[in-house]
């Protein structure tokens, strides 16, 4: 569990402007620690297990087996839906108009739904769809081929230092994807170092350079100050030690904070500076709790500092996973990671396939939808 990352939530006030402090100010934290213990999520629906007097590990879940408990609550809005839709009659326009009440509530947006519903009626004439399965193997189907376009892995080998850049909202879920990023890009045999940026709360730095000690990360933080200064000082240190990949933090912030907006410009500019050619990857953090509210952010961070890719986490505490068929109809961006849970694990690269599986594949211990199985393990 990233408990050690976890903080109080900031409010967009906090996000005001501070001076830049000296540049010798730059606190560098480089120790070697103990790995941390990555708590997996209880399933939703498990029971309460009695304490016992020796404590039992649980069994690691798959990403596969994690992405399903994760999607559980859209699946439940999706594929439950569509379970009791098509279990109970045949293909008619009542049926396809319940179902485009469903993927609604499943916040994939009217252009996505209308897309959906108008592949499934072609599908439904020209193929003569009868039964329930095969409607709901068409939607999957379809679904797949709008989200499809979305994936597209990032690829961090073109430059060195490869320079990450994150922004979103204040709690979207910036910091913790950091530490887990961190953590994915070590495990690929990449030097990593993260860049303090979020300077208007003590405790996001605080977090950070806890986490950097305990996975032997170097973390490159300031007291106070700006954060073009501090990611300026760690993009100097990342390339003195030859470091692959910078992770650069921001303070969250709405994109109605229109002088908020202008300093994460202004961060990406001094980018530039300290790295000709970067940020290499500017990523935006959604929580997909915000549904359709998505869709204006990802246009005003576009708008403001270019946004070449895309985190969407929390897909684990939502039924509203089907914003990203709305993403991909309205404002397509690579999405390269999605999160599913706390835990260090469950931010993992975006594969439309095991998505789709993941949300029509019916719950254990229930008749299988027709959706073909699959995910990685
Ligand atoms: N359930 C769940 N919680 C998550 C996920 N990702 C992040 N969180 C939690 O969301 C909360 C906010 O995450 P932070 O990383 O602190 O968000 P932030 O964007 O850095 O926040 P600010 O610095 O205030 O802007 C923390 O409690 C995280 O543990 C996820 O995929 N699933």
């Amino acid at each position: 569990m990233f408990g050690f990352l976890k903080k109080k939530r900031g409010t967009a006030d906090e996000a005001g402007t501070a001076a830049p402090p000296p540049e010798s100010a730059a606190a560098d934290v480089d120790v070697a620690a103990a790995e941390p213990v990555a708590e997996i999520p209880a399933e939703p629906a498990a029971e309460p297990v009695a304490a016992a007097a020796e404590p039992v590990p649980a069994p690691k879940r798959s990403w596969s087996e994690r992405l399903k408990a994760g999607l559980a609550r859209t699946r439940q809005q999706l594929g439950g839906g569509l379970a009791s839709l098509f279990g109970r009659r045949r293909i008619d326009e009542d049926l396809l108009e319940e179902l485009e009440a469903t993927l609604l509530m499943a916040d994939c947006g009217v252009e996505a739904t209308q897309h959906l519903l108008g592949e499934l009626r072609t599908r439904w004439k020209r193929d003569r769809l009868e039964t329930a399965d095969q409607l709901q193997q068409t939607l999957a189907d379809a679904l797949h081929a709008i989200i499809a376009p979305l994936e597209q892995p990032l690829e961090v080998s073109g430059h060195s230092p490869y320079i990450i850049m994150i922004a979103g909202v204040n709690g979207s879920g910036k910091t913790t994807s950091i530490g887990k990023l961190a953590k994915y890009f070590q495990a690929q045999g990449k030097s990593v170092l993260l860049a303090a940026g979020d300077t208007f709360r003590a405790a996001a730095r605080e977090q950070l350079m806890t986490w950097g000690e305990r996975n032997n990360v170097t973390v490159v933080a300031q007291e106070g100050g700006d954060a073009a200064a501090v990611i300026f000082d760690a993009i100097n240190a990342a390339r003195a030690r030859k470091v692959d990949v910078v992770l650069a933090d921001t303070a969250g912030r709405l994109p109605t904070q229109l002088h908020l907006m202008d300093e994460i410009a202004k961060v990406k500019r001094v980018i530039a500076k300290a790295e000709p050619g970067g940020p290499h990857e500017v990523m935006l953090v959604l929580d997909a709790n915000i549904g359709q509210n998505a869709l204006a952010q990802v246009q005003a961070f576009d708008k403001a500092i270019g946004v070449t890719g895309l985190v969407v986490t929390k897909l684990d505490g939502t039924a509203k996973g089907g914003v990203l068929a709305a993403i991909a109809r309205q404002c397509p961006k690579p999405l390269r990671f999605i999160g599913v849970g706390e835990g260090i694990d469950d931010l993992q690269p975006f594969r439309a396939r095991e998505f789709v599986d993941a949300l029509f594949e019916p719950a254990p211990g229930t008749a299988r939808s027709g959706t073909e199985a699959g995910g990685r393990a």
